[in-house]
């Protein structure tokens, strides 16, 4: 589903002596198919910008457009469940919302709740558990005896068996430790391949922006300060600096090759110690000099 912002601007407790403009004019699209993500340095507006895409926020002003959906400012949202079958939310700390009896019960609760049959259920149930790879076995336990790792991959699980077509992330391996992180990052992106859908990251991490992302958008005070393909914004380091995001250590590596040897190693998504690899081969062949 193609989605965009038109000229979006959102308010919170308008008219109050809190009033805080979180969103400014602000306009993208976002193409179906491909994995945003939306980087910002906190309070810039990310997570104002993602509710809109499940309804749970309306624009003050302008227009969102989800697929055929539409968000007007002014216009009282019709048809949300709609929009929430088709746009799942991974919220930060997802296992803060598990409350069933068991881990079955948990992941049921979504489809059920939109009317979808027992037997497809079940499917989208064994689906879910094996895409974040827990066992079927858990499915009775309770989701609180599970470790912290599991409880966030079953309140994952749950957003997955609504089948969303567009996928949203906030921040989805906060607190857990990197190796818990990368798995849990290459599991949406595999998902995200298989399945054709749309990906929205809101990430801190500028690693996993460049490693997973083919669009980058970057808010600042609510307004878009910069987007587009990762190579093309990651390399802007002093643009970055003015908004205290920093370049990915790949790309600081990169550049330092360039400037030492100068030589452009093309980056394809290789790890730091796999482009260390390929320039100790090319001073090897004598290409390049110490
Ligand atoms: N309920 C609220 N009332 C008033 N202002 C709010 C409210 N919620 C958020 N804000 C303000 O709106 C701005 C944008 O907040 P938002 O949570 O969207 O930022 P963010 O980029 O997601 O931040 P973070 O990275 O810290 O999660 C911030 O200045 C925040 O203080």
């Amino acid at each position: 589903m193609d989605i965009t912002f038109n000229e979006v601007s959102y308010v919170y407790q308008p008219n109050s002596p809190f009033e805080h403009r979180a969103l400014n004019k602000l306009s993208f699209s976002i193409k179906s198919g491909s994995f945003v993500a939306v980087i910002g340095h906190t309070g810039s507006g990310k997570s104002t910008l993602i509710q809109h895409l499940n309804g749970l926020v309306r624009p003050t002003e302008g227009e969102v457009t989800i697929g055929d959906y539409r968000l007007k400012a002014g216009e009282k949202n019709k048809h949300l469940r709609e929009l929430r079958k088709q746009v799942g939310v991974v919220f930060q700390y997802p296992e803060h919302q598990l409350f069933e009896e068991t881990v079955a019960k948990d992941i049921a609760f979504g489809p059920l709740n939109f009317g979808v049959k027992e037997e497809e259920i079940k499917q989208r149930t064994a689906e879910s558990m094996a895409a974040v790879h827990l066992p079927e076995e858990m499915l009775d336990r309770s989701p609180f005896d599970l470790s912290g790792g599991q409880m966030r991959r079953a309140a994952i699980a749950g957003v997955l068996a609504m089948e969303p077509k567009v996928l949203v992330l906030d921040e989805p391996t906060a607190g857990l430790d990197p190796s818990g992180q990368q798995e849990i990052m290459d599991m949406f992106y595999r998902l995200h391949k298989e399945k054709e859908g749309t990906t929205i990251l809101v990430t801190h991490s500028m690693e996993d922006a460049l490693a997973y992302a083919d669009h980058i958008i970057i808010l600042n005070h609510g307004e878009v300060y910069m987007e587009g393909p990762p190579l093309e914004i990651f390399t802007q380091r002093e643009k970055l600096k003015q908004v205290q995001l920093d370049v990915p250590e790949v790309i600081e590596f990169l550049t330092r090759v360039k400037e030492q040897f100068g030589i452009e190693i093309p980056y394809t998504g290789q790890s730091i110690a796999e482009l260390a690899k390929e320039l100790s081969q090319l001073v090897q062949r004598g290409r390049v000099h110490e």
